[in-house]
């Protein structure tokens, strides 16, 4: 072997030889080879043959797998300590998943001769990559898609066009990041020219590392991003060039190192609007606004970026969505800070408030306005593609919010709705927000579906998922909060024949009665799912404001429905563990 000096404490942390006696670790350390791998580089490659297995001891690999779907999604980290490669040695079978420096590594590699050598003597170290093996398989089986990356601890800016702007954000998001736990800022001025263990040691002191690239292509920008977990570009939403890109980012977006946007904006700005100029061509997993020096800004970011953003999931309801205005009022009043927004529906209109930063002084009246002075699904017509012609909801729709793109709204949103012509839950996170929300509202049969231009048929998302917190869970940013307004009420009718004939129903009045056209697709479109009962028990808390006795058409129970929510939200927010926040 050959490392820079032939340690005897190389193993020291490595738990899975913890157990070994001293001769045994320094039987693996002779006859492993030690070797550096700069970040970005592949170990191996998912479905080569295996033949040796890693010990990390600086650094950190991701674990990418392409899933059954074609898709490549990272399925692990291997911080220092942990071992990699073990599965294909012991099976004998094509290496399950590729493996990739996260940032600049050192490794050691046993082979296969090795490895045998030392299980043949110290039988016991089989015992524990046994159970490494049996462990991974199991998030495999239970997760093949993988889980949320694990929360970033080193991040890297990268200013594209945004420089002191960039280092101003830089130095609030430092300061917000001191909530939960050490960081270091680390500039060309503190980084430059050092080695692997410079950084090892810096990592290893601090709970978050933000390196600071410059605007070039040059050594010190390339290291920042090798070091890094997640990558943010920072451009200046002002800057007239909005293809700007950082010389790296291309590259570094095509290496699979995960990259964010954050667009900054004065102070004074009131909405963005040019996001989806900015997002052209970038794949980014989210991006995020930020008014330079709005500390509420910088915290949410801070939040974000570490795993503690708090996401709010709103389900559909009609009516009984008007509760989630009150729920959203409640914490408010109790300074609880929403960072990602999403719902089906009823639920979807609310939070698209919630991410337009309106308060409960905007929000109400303008719901009031919308929904409550005049009935917006009563606009009954022929009923060839529906119940009613939409046309009313769509207006008020537009009218709530005009051409606002949901790439353009504060808070990261979605919305769900059902693609008929697919058969699949449909999640929008980009395009005009009135096009989307019409969409998630049209409860077949009552409201005509939309279609998008390619043709696609699209209908209420409750008819597949009237509570969507998987797709909040993806984002992997932190707890998830979800509200449940649409449980249906009580629906029979004992005693109703089945095939009543028109004149019986009008003229003979006789009762029982079966339930009306209007209640039946009601019901028809939000019977509970399997995916809204995962929706419940995904979510880390769970509200279920009590508003059975409110009929999902009743728009005049406004104000009941929301001080219903916001009675129900402050009473249990008392009650919340700190953890559910975030904290
Ligand atoms: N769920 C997991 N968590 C951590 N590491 C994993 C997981 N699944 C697979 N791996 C590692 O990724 C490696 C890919 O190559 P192998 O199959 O040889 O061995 C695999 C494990 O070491």
């Amino acid at each position: 072997m050959t490392p820079p000096e032939a340690d005897p404490t190389l193993l020291d942390g490595v738990a899975l030889f913890a157990g070994l006696e001293p001769a045994a670790r320094q039987a693996v350390i002779d006859h492993a080879d030690w070797f550096s791998l700069p970040g970005g580089n592949v170990l191996f490659a998912q479905g080569e043959a295996g033949d040796a297995l890693y010990i990390v001891l600086r650094g950190s690999l991701a674990v990418l797998r392409v899933a059954g779907d074609g898709v490549r999604r990272r399925i692990a980290r291997i911080a220092a300590g942990e071992v990699v490669g073990e599965m294909a040695l012991v099976s004998g079978r094509a290496r399950s998943a590729s493996v990739i420096a996260e940032r600049d590594c050192e490794v050691l590699r046993l082979d296969h001769a090795g490895f045998e050598a030392l299980v043949a003597r110290h039988p016991q170290a089989m015992l524990g990559v046994t159970r490494q093996i049996v462990s991974r398989l199991e998030v495999m089986q239970d997760n093949p898609l993988g889980q949320p990356p694990p929360r970033p601890r080193s991040i890297a800016l990268l200013p594209a066009g945004s420089g002191r702007d960039c280092a101003a954000m830089r130095r609030d998001l430092a300061r917000c990041m001191r909530q939960f736990g050490t960081v270091a800022e680390i500039g060309e001025g503190e980084g430059g020219g050092r080695q692997t263990q410079w950084f090892h040691d810096i990592e290893s002191r601090h709970d978050f590392i933000l390196y600071q690239a410059d605007e070039t292509a040059g050594a010190w920008s390339r290291l920042c991003l090798r070091q890094a977990d997640v990558c943010l570009v920072v451009v200046s939403a002002d800057d007239a060039e909005t293809r700007r890109r950082h010389p790296l980012e291309a590259a570094a977006s095509q290496r699979g190192q995960a990259m964010e946007l954050v667009m900054l904006h004065p102070a004074d700005r009131i909405s963005p609007d040019n996001s989806k100029a900015f997002l052209a061509g970038r794949r980014v997993a989210l991006h995020h606004h930020v008014r330079v020096g709005v500390f509420a800004d910088a915290a949410r970011l801070a939040r974000q970026v570490t795993g503690r953003a708090v996401g709010l999931v709103l389900s559909g309801g009609g009516a009984r969505g008007f509760a989630h205005l009150g729920v959203l009022r409640a914490f408010a009043d109790a300074g609880v800070a929403i960072d990602m927004v999403g719902g089906c529906s009823m639920g979807a209109i609310a939070a698209a408030g919630a991410a337009m930063h309106w308060d409960a002084h905007e929000a109400e009246p303008r719901f009031r306005r919308a929904f409550v002075d005049t009935n917006p699904v009563n606009d009954f017509t022929l009923p060839l593609v529906a119940l009613t012609a939409g046309r009313r909801v769509t207006r008020r729709l537009r009218d709530a919010f005009g051409e606002r793109r949901i790439e353009d709204l504060w808070l990261p949103y979605f919305c769900v709705s059902t693609n008929l012509t697919r058969g699949t839950l449909a999640v929008h996170r980009r395009g005009l927000l009135w096009q989307w929300l019409r969409a998630s509202v049209a409860i077949p049969g009552i409201m005509p579906p939309w279609v998008n231009p390619k043709g696609e048929v699209f209908a209420d998302g409750g008819v597949l998922d009237n509570l969507p917190v998987t797709p909040m869970r993806a984002f992997g940013r932190g707890p998830v909060i979800a509200v449940d307004v649409g449980e249906a009420p009580a629906f029979s009718a004992p005693g109703a024949l089945p095939e009543e004939t028109w004149f019986e129903r009008l003229f003979l009045r006789r009762r029982p009665r079966m339930p009306s056209i209007l209640q039946i697709l009601l019901r028809a479109g939000t019977v509970k799912t399997p995916a809204d009962r995962l929706g419940r028990s995904a979510a880390d808390f769970f509200l279920k404001p009590p508003v059975e006795s409110i009929d999902f058409l009743d728009w005049k129970a406004f104000d009941r429905a929301v001080e219903l929510g916001r009675r129900h939200a402050q009473a249990e927010l008392a009650r919340a563990p700190a953890s559910v926040f975030g904290r």
